[in-house]
């Protein structure tokens, strides 16, 4: 595994996923700081995973080998324009902020740097996640090596060879575990309302959720249409069950909501 110095700028959510993912794949706790402006994300992250934390970007960045910008999309020319006096030719930039175009960090440093746009999913953290990447041409195959492995600690990774791609990995993988946690969240509230305990239910949607995944990572060979469609005997509960879901244009809502998602990600990127 190559080992250089990673900070991440802005210790939120994110941060925190991708720095488990690091940690609990055997990556040196001190080779890796965060920084952030409120102290209390600080002190879990240094208690939790033993990384070097501090509330000074710039000297973070002078220090590291590879920069992980990871504050919200609204801050990142906050953030990068108070780098760009810093000679960043030898570091790797690594960025996981959805909707913000390669083309504006270039603006935002005011230097040519070496950019990769990934988007990740908050299931790293865990081990289970899912990150696609954008390298620009001018990105060399180490960096691009060095990135995919620091993503793959906590997951798999995937490259796009346009950047306008990058917007259905978010509609697909960086969102989408909410969607998932939405259905699942429907199904417990709908138990409890019939009078089923929570943990009860929760067990029960989370083991269901679990396998249903499995089946689909296990047999590529198998549509996921068929394997719905094994589940469902003919005049049974489960027909019963779909017919409720296609009669509310279950399919027609998910096509919404991912072009909803990937419409926002290309507004925000006229935005910020
Ligand atoms: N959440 C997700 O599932 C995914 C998020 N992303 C992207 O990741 C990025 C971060 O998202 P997420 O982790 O959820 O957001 P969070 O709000 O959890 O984290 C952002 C962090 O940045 C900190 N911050 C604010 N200003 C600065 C600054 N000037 N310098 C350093 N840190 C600062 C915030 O601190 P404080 O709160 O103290 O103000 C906060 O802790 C976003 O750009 C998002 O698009 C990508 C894929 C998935
Ligand atoms: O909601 C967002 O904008 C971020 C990007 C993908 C997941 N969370």
């Amino acid at each position: 595994m190559i080992q250089k110095k990673i900070c991440f700028i802005g210790a939120g959510n994110m941060t925190r996923s991708i720095a488990s993912g690091l940690v609990n794949s055997g990556y040196p706790a001190e080779l890796i700081h965060a920084t952030n402006p409120s102290e209390a994300k600080l002190q879990l992250l240094s208690q939790q995973l033993g990384i070097k934390v501090s509330h000074d970007n710039r000297q973070a960045a002078i220090e590291a080998d590879v920069i992980v910008l990871a504050v919200k999309p609204q801050l990142m020319q906050q953030v990068c324009e108070a780098l760009s006096d810093l000679d960043l030719s030898q570091k790797l930039i690594i960025t996981i902020a959805a909707g913000v175009a390669a083309s504006r960090y270039h603006d935002y440093f005011k230097q040519p740097i070496k950019l990769i746009r990934t988007m990740p999913n908050t299931p790293t953290q865990i081990g289970y996640g899912m990150t696609g990447l954008y390298a620009q041409p001018s990105v060399s195959a180490q960096d691009k090596a060095l990135c995919e492995q620091i993503m793959q600690s906590g997951g798999e990774t995937v490259w796009v060879s346009k950047e306008d791609d990058l917007n259905q990995v978010i509609a697909l993988a960086g969102s989408s575990p909410a969607y998932f946690f939405l259905m699942m969240e429907a199904m417990i509230d709908s138990a409890k309302q019939d009078g089923v305990d929570e943990d009860l239910a929760r067990q029960l949607v989370q083991q269901a959720a679990l396998g249903a995944a499995q089946m689909v990572k296990q047999n590529p060979q198998l549509s996921a249409g068929q394997l719905r469609e094994n589940v469902t005997s003919k005049g049974g509960t489960t027909a019963q069950a779909l017919a409720a879901f296609e009669a509310a244009n279950l399919r027609g809502i998910v096509r919404n909501a991912m072009h909803d998602c990937m419409d926002r990600a290309a507004e925000m990127a006229k935005q910020f």
